[in-house]
């Protein structure tokens, strides 16, 4: 199972440059989620921090006991073997194969003989859908799938915990939705924590069980998917909705007298799409359930009562049991008796739907006898 991720208080600055401040949240063992926020809003050195590779300069990242910012880096550097990151750009060596990129993780950091090798990487490429493409160069493959080769490269290691960072950049939607499957295939088969930084609201809407937003150097807010889907937060509902009109601006935050200009001439402004929640999408037919379902349930329903209203209702809802199937329809009723049916006829109306026999019903609905096939010419 994934490894818990707890961070408190984490505060990060480049020289006089506050990235974000005071960030608190924790990253539930083997359940998926998403961290959301306009651009330079500092989500990669988010994942960069939580990992060990930046230093905040305040706070705590605390993964099985040891402390990602303040620990030795002996034990830093052992703790990060927990992680699988899977980078914007796929960061492939453009000079070696898939195989080998994939492999190189093992490689340099096990001892194993290559045969064990050969057996892991071709599993991970069967997870991720590219066996058949291991004698090819990053070069000579598609976005798409020098993506799914950064997350095979990934998983060679049986990560507990799964850093993404953008892993849509640059798809198209339709790639964008088999990697939203990917991610879930993922999870239920390894069961790994996992964190995706993104902009993509369709993966943000489907895919995580937990969400969180940064945005002028906070974190807004962090919890159940449900919470951040329904927040009525400025910031989260622009960004959800894709709109110009709101806190967000071009470069980050807007300046004051923009947004009062903006207030002044919202009459003007297409009015927000309303916003519903999609189901989370379930892993594919044939995988196991996602042990991470039952544990998020659990855990949900203990903080409901600390949670929003339009959040609440949303996680009854979707906790809610599924409606039981329509009841089948009554039975034909059986035809009467030949006699009485030549009685009756000559009581019956002007023919028209409402003289609709159970005779003439059966007929419609039996459909005539499917053709044979013929054999191919
Ligand atoms: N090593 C660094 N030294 C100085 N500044 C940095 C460094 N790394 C990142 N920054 C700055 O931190 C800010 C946040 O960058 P970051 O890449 O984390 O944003 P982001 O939210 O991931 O953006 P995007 O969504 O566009 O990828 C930016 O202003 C960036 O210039």
């Amino acid at each position: 199972m994934g490894i818990e991720v707890v961070v408190e208080g984490l505060t990060k600055s480049f020289g006089k440059q506050n990235i974000w401040q005071d960030v608190t949240l924790t990253l539930p063992a083997g359940e998926v989620s998403v961290m959301l926020g306009p651009s330079g809003t500092g989500k990669t050195v988010f994942l960069k921090s939580i990992i060990g590779l930046l230093k905040p300069e305040r706070g705590r990242v605390l993964i099985d006991g040891v402390d990602m910012v303040n620990s030795r880096e002996r034990d830093i550097y052992e703790t990060r073997k927990l992680f699988g990151l899977m980078f914007q750009d796929g960061a492939l060596f453009g000079s070696m194969t898939l195989f080998d990129n994939i492999a190189f993780p093992l490689r340099e950091h096990t001892r194993r003989k290559e045969a064990e090798i050969r057996r892991i990487v071709m599993e991970r490429m069967e997870m991720v859908g590219l066996v058949g493409a291991e004698g090819k160069l990053p070069g000579e493959i598609s976005g798409g799938m020098r993506k799914r080769a950064g997350l095979a490269r990934a998983l060679v290691l049986d990560p507990q915990i799964i850093l993404c960072d953008e892993p849509d950049s640059g798809l198209d939607p339709v790639r964008t939705a088999y990697l939203s499957q990917l991610l879930i295939d993922l999870n239920a088969q390894i069961d790994a924590t996992m964190l995706i930084v993104t902009h993509n609201l369709d993966i943000a809407a489907t895919v995580p069980d937990n969400m969180g937003m940064l945005f002028r150097r906070n974190l807004v807010t962090f919890g159940p998917r449900e919470v951040l889907l329904t927040s009525e937060e400025p910031a989260v509902a622009q960004f959800l909705s894709g709109r110009r009109e709101g806190p967000i601006g071009m470069s980050e935050e807007k300046d004051a007298a923009t947004l009062a200009l903006e207030q002044r001439t919202a009459n003007g402004a297409p009015a927000p799409r309303p916003r519903r929640i999609v189901p989370q999408l379930e892993p594919s037919p044939g995988l196991p359930v996602r042990r991470a379902v039952q544990r998020r349930r659990e855990r949900v329903l203990g903080m409901l009562a600390q949670l929003p209203e339009a959040a609440r209702s949303a996680i009854m809802q979707s906790y809610a049991p599924a409606p039981a199937p329509a009841p089948a329809p009554a039975p034909a009723p059986r035809p009467p008796p030949r006699r009485a049916r030549r009685e009756r006829r000559h009581d019956r109306p002007a023919a028209g739907p409402a003289a609709d026999t159970a005779d003439t019903a059966g007929a419609r609905a039996a459909p005539p006898p499917a053709p044979r096939p013929r054999p191919p010419p």
